[in-house]
Formats: structure tokens, C-alpha cells, sequence
């Protein structure tokens, strides 16, 4: 397990900022518009009394007056309709890049091993969703949150200097409130880290569990378990809410806090500033009436500062759930990488057409050398095995049940990562095998393919761009041509909701159909049994031994326990426990394995 740094906030937050900088600094720009333009008002009511009691000569006319405020509010309507359309954009922006790393890094990791987190807890897709949801936004939040402090920021700092010139004893009180908050937010921040971290985890197990329910519908019905499984939802649905009630209390109580805190400060502020009115008379109308005004300005600014520091804590939290689910620095969830979103004035970017190698190295010989795995916590797997497939041969691994037939597959394929061993394809070292394993070097069939929730047509192509001719010849080839004939639709057909609309054995042949048009070096499957028949299984065969020529001759490496199958392979590995039993042909095989099916 790698060991995962902290990084810090700041950086990771300048880093997204650094992804449209342009966007980030118009949006800023605006923002700073929307806070600054608040300040003239201020400025206009202190000259406006002071003109009223005669302490400054008259500038304008009563409509003067109101002509500049209405010009200032049209301005103001004018900045927040402009930094909203930027803001939405900038949002949108942060939370898609941080989603698409967070995928980017998710699809990296070995297709056939379960998700973690930091290696420990193993977690469900559902309980994915919560990153993708809940901490994306957070940190969105937390990063369009600075422009924000700092359009704020500006013009608080401007109030502020302009307060001290004006009283510099009344206005050194409005400090005293922001070191309140600083020693506030100094004690429960530890508090504010570990109330984010329960909410956000009792959020995962729920969404995990909605997953996991929709996905068991029918295992739930069958086993008559309704009611324990509403009772566990309803149980990890009242964790969620006294954590999330916890954690948004605490926020409350914070941001409630920060605000009485400030307002008692002004109201002594205030207090003072009118006795010193009445006493020393230092200050004039126009001043109080500024100091009334821009007080309430400076002292929002801390309020709104506190809250975004809580933001910041809150956000760590985010970063550091996304880094342990990753197993990777938090750096690379803030990588910049191409979105190809629609920019603000409507132009839309092309998405790059999936790249499609046509060619590859001609596959000679695959070698796997001592490849060993074994599943965590557990000495089950595969240990040491190596085998050799020569170009055009037919392998066939067997062997009983739990033996360790679909673990070698994958490992091979980089599915599950290798703990020790090499792979070498025409004698050159595979260094990594996920990346290499893909076509049109080698496709793969398991078990349970995942189809997805479209037409048959996109479920084969995936994007590869081939004609429909094509599209018949390997369904043709992976023997669905006669399940095609009886759907009204063709090859438009909508298979549901990741196929639920066929068969277990239909889903495997649109599979293997999905593998055979790319016409890959190395072909893969793990038992097509329930796909097949033996009679049809054997056409299959056939048709894919007819059609080896020097343009296609694939290498095929299958998982099979029918006799049929093993009769015609040219090697046959049998696996015990995890290790090679016994390498040869059908007729060295014990008689256990060579009963007809
Ligand atoms: N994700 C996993 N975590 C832990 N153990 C696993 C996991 N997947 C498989 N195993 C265990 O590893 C061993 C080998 O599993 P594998 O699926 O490779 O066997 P197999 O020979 O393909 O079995 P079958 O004939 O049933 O398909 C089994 O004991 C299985 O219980």
C-alpha cells in the first residue's frame, strides 16, 4: 500500500483555480464588482447628511441624489446577473474536473479488484456515488468560495482603512470579533474535520445500500427478506441523520456564532461612536452615518471569512475520503485534463473520437512466468503458475470449482494486479498488463459481462466505428444471429437496464460478439457454458478455426470444464488450489475431467 501524504488545502485549491484561470478571474473581476459596488453607496449617504446639515457645500440636487443611487443599483443588478452567469460556469466547471479525475483515477485501478478504502473496508459502487456527489461539491464550493473572500476581502479591507481614517480607537473594536472567531474556529476544527468525516461515510453506506438494493431486487424477493432489508436501510438511514444533524448543527452553531458575535460588536461599536458624537463631537453626521454603513460591510466580511475557513476544513476532509478511495496523492484529483465542456458563449468542444489502434504486434508467442495472487486477507488466488501460448494455438484451463481459473484470467488481463511475475508477449516483458491487455492485442469475455443500458448495436461497437455488415458477421460468429432474428428491432434493439432484457447466455453472446469484431490477437473467454449449448458451442469453434488466416489468426485462451472443448484444445492446463495440477493434452487429463457434459 502506498503511503498517501497530506497535501495542503491552499495548494490543491490554487491548483483548480490555475484549471480556467480566465474564467476564474472574470468571475473574481465580477465578484469584485458585486462587493465593491456596495461600498458607494456609503460614500454617497456621508456626503449627502453632511451637505443635509450643512457641513459640506452642496454637490447635487435632491433627483442628483437619487439619480446616483438608481445608477448604482442598476450597475449592481447588472455585475450579480453577469457573475451569476459566470459563477454557474466556473461551478460547473470545478465539479466536473474533479469528478472527471476522480473516474479517471477509478478506471485505473485493476477492473476485476474490489474498491477499498485505503485498502481496508471494501466499498460499493452505490457508496462511489457519495464522492462523486457530496465531496465534488464541497470542494466546488470551497474553491468559487475564494473569489469570493477575496472580492469581499478588497473592498472590507478598503471600508476598514477608511473607518481608521476617520476614528482609529472605534474602529480598532471591529477587530476584536475576528480574533473571537479565529479562537472559535481554532478550538472545534478538529470537531468540525470529524463531524464532516461521520456524515460524509453514514452518506456512503446509504447510497452504497440503495445500490445494492436496486441491484438485488429479486435475490431480495426471492429469500423473502423485505422487511430486514427496509430495517437495515431505515437503520443506516437514522445514523446518516443523527451525523448529518450533528455536522449541520455545528455549522449552524458556528455561523450563528460568528454573526451575534459581530452584531454585538457593532452594537458596541456604535455606542461608543455616538458618544464620542455627543461629547467630543470628532465625529459629524456623514461620519456616523458612513461608520453605521460600511460597519455592517467589514464586519459581514469576518462573518463570511469564518465560515469559509470551516468551508476549507470541511473540504480537507472531502480530499482526503477521495485520497484513500484512490490510492493516490490528492494532486492528481486537481490534474488538469480537457472536459470539452460548452464554453460561455455557447461554443461547444468536439469530444475526440475513441482512438482505435488497427494495428498491433502480431502476437507469436504469450509467455506468463511464476504469475502469483493471492485475494486479501486470504491464501486463496493462484501461486506460481506459468504458461505458454503459441500463435493460432488453443488453450483450454480447467480444473474444480474455486481452483483459481478465474483469477488466473484476469491477473494475465491486469484485471487483478500480479504480486509476483512477469508477462511477456513475443519475448518482451508486459510492464503493465491493464494498459497492454486491450484490443486489438486481446478482448476478453467473463462470466458476467456488463452490457450497458442502450442498443444491441452500441452494446457490440462501444464506439468502434464499423458498419452494420459488420456488426451482423460477429453476431453471426458468436452465434446470436438467431436470438437477432426473433427482436422486431435489430440491432436497435433496447436491452434494458445493463441488459436485463436477455438472457444470462444472450448477455455472454452479445459479449463475445463485442470482442470478436474487434478482431483481436488474443482471444479470451471464461466459460461459456450458460452461453452455449455444446452442440452450438462446438459451431462456434469451428467457425473461429475456419477463419484463421493471415490477416486474422487468433490465439484463444478458454476456461471451460466440456469435454468437447478439452477434446479439441492443443494444451490443457488443469489447476488444483491454485496451482498447475497437471499440463497436456486431453488424453493426459485424469478421468474426473473427461465425462461428457
Ligand atoms: N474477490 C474475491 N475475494 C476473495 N476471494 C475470492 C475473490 N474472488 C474469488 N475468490 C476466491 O478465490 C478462489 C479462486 O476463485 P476463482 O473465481 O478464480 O475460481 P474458479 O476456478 O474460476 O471457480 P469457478 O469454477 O467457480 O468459476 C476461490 O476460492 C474463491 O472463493
Amino acid at each position: 500500500m502506498t503511503t498517501l501524504r497530506r497535501a495542503s488545502i491552499g495548494l490543491l485549491l490554487w491548483k483548480l483555480i490555475r484549471y480556467a484561470p480566465r474564467l476564474y478571474w472574470t468571475d473574481t473581476l465580477l465578484w469584485l464588482c458585486i462587493a465593491g459596488l456596495p461600498v458607494l453607496p456609503g460614500l454617497v449617504i456621508r456626503e449627502f447628511f453632511n451637505q443635509l446639515t450643512q457641513q459640506s457645500p452642496s454637490v447635487f440636487s435632491a433627483q442628483g441624489w437619487i439619480a446616483l443611487f438608481l445608477a448604482i443599483g442598476v450597475a449592481q443588478i447588472v455585475a450579480i446577473i453577469l457573475g451569476r452567469i459566470t459563477k454557474t460556469q466556473h461551478r460547473f466547471t470545478m465539479n466536473s474536473l474533479i469528478q472527471h479525475n476522480l473516474l479517471r483515477k477509478l478506471l485505473e485501478h485493476p477492473g476485476a479488484e474490489s474498491l477499498t478504502m485505503a485498502r481496508a473496508e471494501t466499498i460499493s459502487p452505490g457508496e462511489v456515488m457519495s464522492f462523486f456527489r457530496e465531496d465534488a461539491s464541497q470542494i466546488e464550493d470551497n474553491v468559487v468560495g475564494t473569489n469570493e473572500v477575496l472580492g469581499e476581502g478588497v473592498f472590507a479591507i478598503g471600508a476598514l482603512l477608511l473607518l481608521l481614517s476617520v476614528n482609529a480607537t472605534i474602529t480598532l473594536f471591529v477587530f476584536l470579533p475576528l480574533v473571537l472567531i479565529a479562537v472559535i474556529l481554532h478550538r472545534v476544527s478538529d470537531r468540525i474535520k470529524r463531524y464532516r468525516r461521520a456524515s460524509r461515510q453514514a452518506t456512503q453506506q446509504v447510497t452504497g445500500m440503495v445500490g445494492e438494493m436496486f441491484t438485488a431486487v429479486q435475490a431480495i424477493q426471492v429469500a423473502g427478506a423485505e422487511k430486514s432489508v427496509l430495517a437495515h436501510f431505515r437503520q443506516l438511514c437514522d445514523q446518516r441523520r443523527q451525523s448529518i444533524v450533528k455536522d449541520q448543527l455545528l455549522t449552524a452553531i458556528l455561523d450563528s456564532s460568528f454573526d451575534n458575535l459581530i452584531s454585538l460588536g457593532t452594537g458596541a461599536i456604535l455606542f461608543f461612536a455616538a458618544q464620542s458624537m455627543r461629547s467630543s463631537q470628532t465625529l459629524s453626521v456623514g461620519d456616523f452615518a458612513l461608520f453605521v454603513y460600511y460597519l455592517a460591510y467589514v464586519t459581514y466580511f469576518l462573518g463570511f471569512l469564518g465560515g469559509f475557513v470551516a468551508l476549507s476544513k470541511q473540504s480537507e476532509v472531502s480530499f482526503e475520503r477521495m485520497q484513500a478511495l484512490v490510492n493516490a496523492e490528492a494532486q492528481t484529483l486537481v490534474e488538469p485534463h480537457p472536459l470539452y465542456l460548452p464554453t460561455l458563449t455557447g461554443r461547444k468542444s468536439q469530444l475526440p473520437v475513441p482512438r482505435q489502434d488497427e494495428t498491433c504486434d502480431r502476437l507469436e508467442a504469450l509467455r506468463a512466468i511464476n504469475l502469483s495472487y493471492h485475494y486479501p486477507n486470504s491464501k486463496v488466488g493462484i501461486t506460481n503458475i506459468s504458461l505458454e501460448l503459441q500463435r493460432g494455438s488453443f488453450t483450454v484451463i480447467t480444473g474444480s470449482i474455486g481452483s483459481g481459473k478465474t483469477t488466473l484470467l484476469q491477473v494475465l488481463l491486469g484485471l487483478l494486479p500480479m504480486q509476483s511475475g512477469e508477462i511477456l508477449w513475443n519475448g518482451q516483458t508486459i510492464s503493465d498488463p491493464a494498459q497492454f491487455f486491450v484490443p486489438p492485442r486481446s478482448a476478453y469475455t467473463s462470466q458476467v459481462p456488463q452490457l450497458f443500458s442502450t442498443s444491441l448495436r452500441e452494446n457490440i461497437l462501444l464506439g468502434l466505428q464499423k458498419d452494420d455488415t459488420e456488426v451482423l458477421a460477429a453476431i453471426a460468429l458468436a452465434m446470436f444471429d438467431r436470438d437477432l432474428a426473433m427482436m422486431p428491432d435489430g440491432l436497435d434493439t433496447q436491452i434494458g437496464s445493463r441488459g436485463m432484457r436477455l438472457s444470462g447466455g444472450q448477455i455472454q453472446r452479445v459479449a463475445a460478439a463485442r470482442m470478436l469484431i474487434r478482431q483481436p490477437e488474443l482471444l479470451v473467454f471464461d466459460d461459456l457454458s450458460s452461453a452455449l449449448d455444446v452442440e452450438t458451442e462446438q459451431k462456434l469453434w469451428s467457425k473461429l478455426f475456419q477463419l484463421s488466416s493471415p490477416t486474422w489468426n487468433p490465439t484463444i485462451l478458454v476456461v471451460s470444464h466440456r469435454r468437447s472443448v478439452m477434446e479439441r484444445a492443443d494444451r490443457i492446463i488443469l489447476l488444483h488450489e491454485s496451482r498447475i495440477e497437471l499440463e497436456g493434452t486431453f488424453a493426459d487429463l485424469p478421468s474426473a475431467y473427461t465425462k461428457p457434459l
